[in-house]
């Protein structure tokens, strides 16, 4: 996968040279590329944002520097080749954004399944529009929104969605680590929340680990397991919990 971040930040972006994303770098399996904005403007000052037609406060992000610096790193008509023998395929353009259509696990599992994607981290208050309109004639544009604040700018967005989407590359976890069990993996318990998990020493500071996780009953265990993740999800995202339907919840007891 190819992934390409313009931004007036790049050293925002230098924890992609470490841990996950760094090595999976360094084994081919990911190309990210940084570009600095600035690079695409003409003025002594390198002059990236103007006032906000209309007023109000801020600054707005100015048209021509982005769509220049779009049309290098994604010239039009530019592929790279697709995964598996997929056919080539063009750059698909994401902005963080608060406005944005919310970023989950299944948007990252929906973009990781993509060959290149170009990261658009605004600041400021955001980016011309135009910028995304002409850009979507073109290329696929995601505007994807990580939560319900607001950054001074996406860079730190674009690192939670390249991490996001990087560890389900295949390769880059080791199977250790499987992505399997995430909580937002679909086929385990849908979207239930983690329970609680434990390693040794089985007493520390006079607290012991749940008897059924040393029992070696598997049965016992995955059903545990299931009625902590449903107590933490009842606890904390109560909106999970009422998507669950409770057949579902019998059917699953079924299989174990
Ligand atoms: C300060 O106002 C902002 C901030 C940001 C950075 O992203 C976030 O804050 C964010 C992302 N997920 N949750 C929060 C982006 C824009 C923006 C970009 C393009 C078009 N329009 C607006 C504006």
């Amino acid at each position: 996968m190819r992934i390409d971040v313009i931004t007036i930040f790049p050293e925002y972006l230098e924890p992609l040279d470490v841990s996950l994303v760094g090595k999976a770098r360094e084994k081919g399996i990911l190309d990210v590329r940084l570009h600095q904005l600035r690079d695409w403007t003409h003025d002594v000052h390198h002059t990236v944002d103007d006032t906000p037609y209309g007023g109000g406060p801020g600054m707005v992000m100015k048209p021509e520097p982005w769509a220049s610096a779009l049309d290098t790193v994604a010239p039009p008509g530019a592929t790279v080749p697709g995964t598996d023998g997929a056919p080539a395929e063009g750059p698909c353009l994401i902005v963080p954004t608060p406005s944005g259509r919310p970023f989950t696990q299944a948007v990252a599992v929906e973009l990781a399944a993509r060959p290149w994607l170009v990261f658009a981290p605004a600041r400021y208050e955001g980016i011309d529009r135009r910028v995304i309109d002409d850009a979507a004639t073109r290329m696929p544009v995601h505007e994807l929104s990580i939560g319900d604040y607001v950054l001074a700018g996406g860079e730190v967005a674009v690192l939670v969605m390249v991490e996001a989407i990087a560890r389900l590359l295949p390769g880059v976890l080791g199977n250790v680590e499987s992505a399997r069990d995430d909580s937002f993996a679909a086929g385990r318990m849908e979207k239930l929340l983690e329970g609680p998990v434990y390693t040794k020493p089985a007493r520390w500071r006079d607290r012991e680990v749940p008897e059924v996780l040393l029992s070696g009953h598997h049965g016992k265990i995955a059903r545990w397991r299931r009625d902590e993740a449903l107590r933490r999800t009842a606890a904390h995202r109560p909106d999970l919990v009422a998507a669950f339907r409770p057949e579902e919840l019998d059917r699953r007891d079924r299989e174990v």
